[in-house]
């Protein structure tokens, strides 16, 4: 942001204490600003005291207050951390996205799984995903995938693959379109486009085949519609 020194003002009983006032004296005013940039909903003591509308009567002209009113278009949904959790644990990854400003990724290592994939007609990246890091709600999702610098188009899923026995552990797994590589060690990154569908028990190898051809088809024309959308 070309930001030359940043303040961060510890949270203390002392900060607690101070009168509305005193916070934009000794805070504000002493560290000489220029200009305050806040949120609509910003407040610096009790909310009915000390909010932006009351700004003006404590800043005396000493600095000038700009108000960020609803940045989202969609002012109904502020843009927090937590809402934006709260998309990801829901798999709409479409409104997490929208709030973030970009889209949302993870990413890790290539890890071998139980070499199924590729039986199936469908190899896919086990992506190993570190635990500070959120995964989206279980589900299978369009995703585009970074691979040694290129970026891809696939399907990907977060699941147990109950199809295959009860308590599994989770894996992210990728399904990367019109790709035939080996990258088994590789960091790759993935970028979470949309939730297409839950996660199935199937009864059976030939029914989660075909679903997976549906699941192929659907979430190609889902990146031509984007595609299109973009150009
Ligand atoms: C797009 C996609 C959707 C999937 N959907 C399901 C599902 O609904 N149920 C399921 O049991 N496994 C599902 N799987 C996971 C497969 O079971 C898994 O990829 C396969 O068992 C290969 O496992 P392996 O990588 O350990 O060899 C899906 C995988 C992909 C890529
Ligand atoms: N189109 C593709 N999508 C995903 N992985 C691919 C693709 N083509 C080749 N691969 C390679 O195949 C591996 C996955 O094969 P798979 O049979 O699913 O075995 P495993 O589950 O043991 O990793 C990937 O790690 C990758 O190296």
């Amino acid at each position: 942001m070309g930001l030359d020194v940043v303040y961060i003002a510890e949270f203390n009983e002392a900060m607690q204490t101070l009168t509305p006032q005193a916070f934009v004296d000794q805070y504000l005013v002493g560290l000489k600003v220029v200009a305050v940039v806040a949120g609509e909903d910003y407040t610096y003591g009790p909310k009915q005291l000390a909010n932006m509308t009351n700004l003006p009567q404590f800043a005396h002209g000493r600095f000038a207050i700009y108000q960020v009113a609803h940045l989202d278009e969609n002012a109904s949904r502020k843009i927090s951390s937590t809402t934006i959790r709260q998309d990801l644990d829901q798999g709409k990854v479409e409104d997490a996205n929208r709030l973030l400003g970009y889209i949302y990724r993870t990413y890790g290592p290539v890890v071998h799984g139980f070499a199924r994939g590729r039986t199936l007609g469908y190899p896919t990246l086990n992506v190993q995903t570190s635990m500070d890091q959120r995964l989206p709600q279980e589900g299978v999702y369009a995703v585009k995938v970074k691979i040694d610098g290129k970026l891809y188009n696939g399907m990907a899923s977060v699941g147990h693959n109950d199809t295959f026995g009860d308590d599994l552990a989770l894996t992210v797994e990728v399904n990367v379109f019109d790709f035939a590589q080996d990258v088994y060690g590789q960091e790759v990154t993935i970028y979470w486009y949309s939730q297409t569908r839950g996660m199935i028990k199937f009864n059976g190898i030939d029914e989660l085949q075909n679903q997976l051809d549906t699941d192929r088809q659907e979430i190609k024309a889902y990146f031509a519609r984007l595609d299109e959308k973009m150009s």
